[in-house]
């Protein structure tokens, strides 16, 4: 039996049996659906671009409404065509496209669910991995950190696309933009998938800067205070060009 979205509308191939795939995967995606996917796709490329994941690690999500879009799991991002949008409600149930969403989900719609985020990227972007075996919090080696909300917490490791991971990312994640996954990686949400990628950039240059710093031997980094931090928190606000 096909299932239908809130509105009626068929959703995708699954339920449209009979047709021609790309056409009747297309039914049912509103357009400003396909122009979001357009975007995730190109943010998900990004992170294998810029060497954040490797293969098919890592997976990208964003909202439009009440309908969460994202990377499907085990699915080189070079692959992805406009067809094969992916969507869920935010109850996880799949209401566009026929490929399995990624295996991270429950991370993904814990988010949506907290947060205002319109945006999470997910990866295993390779010094932000290893300082998530090192430390429970990475130090304040920048006052960058600051763009993420504050000290980027570490979530203690549990099993991937796990409700547990879910919840240690959470905990982790309060009143902050981004974390670590111990053992794992990075998640970062945002406003947009512009925004949630450039936090993780950010999150991955500071990692490096704090692997770099602490690795010259006899000596260690200075290291920022909250004081300070809070300074640039308050002073980020009027950062960049006014609108
Ligand atoms: C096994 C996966 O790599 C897992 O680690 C997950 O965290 C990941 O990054 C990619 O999973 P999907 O392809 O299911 O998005």
């Amino acid at each position: 039996m096909a299932e239908q979205r809130g509105d009626g509308r068929g959703a995708g191939d699954v339920r449209d049996g009979g047709q021609d795939a790309g056409e009747s995967r297309r039914r049912g995606v509103r357009p400003e659906e396909a122009r979001a996917w357009e975007e995730l796709v190109t943010t998900a490329r990004r992170t294998v671009s810029d060497g954040l994941v490797v293969g098919t690690s890592g997976n990208v999500s964003v909202r439009v409404g009440d309908t969460v879009l994202v990377t499907p799991s085990g699915v080189p991002y070079d692959r992805l065509q406009p067809d094969d949008v992916t969507g869920v409600g935010l109850d996880g149930r799949q209401v566009l496209g026929a490929l399995v969403p990624t295996s991270e989900l429950p991370m993904h719609l814990a988010v949506y669910r907290t947060t205002g985020a319109r945006a999470v990227v997910h990866t295993h972007a390779v010094h932000a991995t290893a300082v998530s075996t090192l430390v429970s919090e990475l130090p304040l080696i920048h006052y960058m950190a600051a763009a993420l909300g504050g000290p980027v917490r570490v979530a203690p490791y549990a099993t991937y696309g796990t409700d547990e991971l879910a919840e240690n990312m959470l905990h982790a994640l309060a009143d902050r933009s981004g974390c670590l996954l111990q053992n794992h990686g990075t998640v970062t949400h945002g406003a947009s998938l512009d925004q949630a990628y450039d936090r993780t950039a950010q999150l991955e240059w500071m990692c490096r800067l704090w692997l770099t710093a602490t690795s010259v031997p006899g000596l260690s980094p200075s290291l920022l205070s909250g004081e300070q931090l809070a300074q640039v928190q308050e002073q980020l606000r009027g950062y960049g060009q006014r609108r």
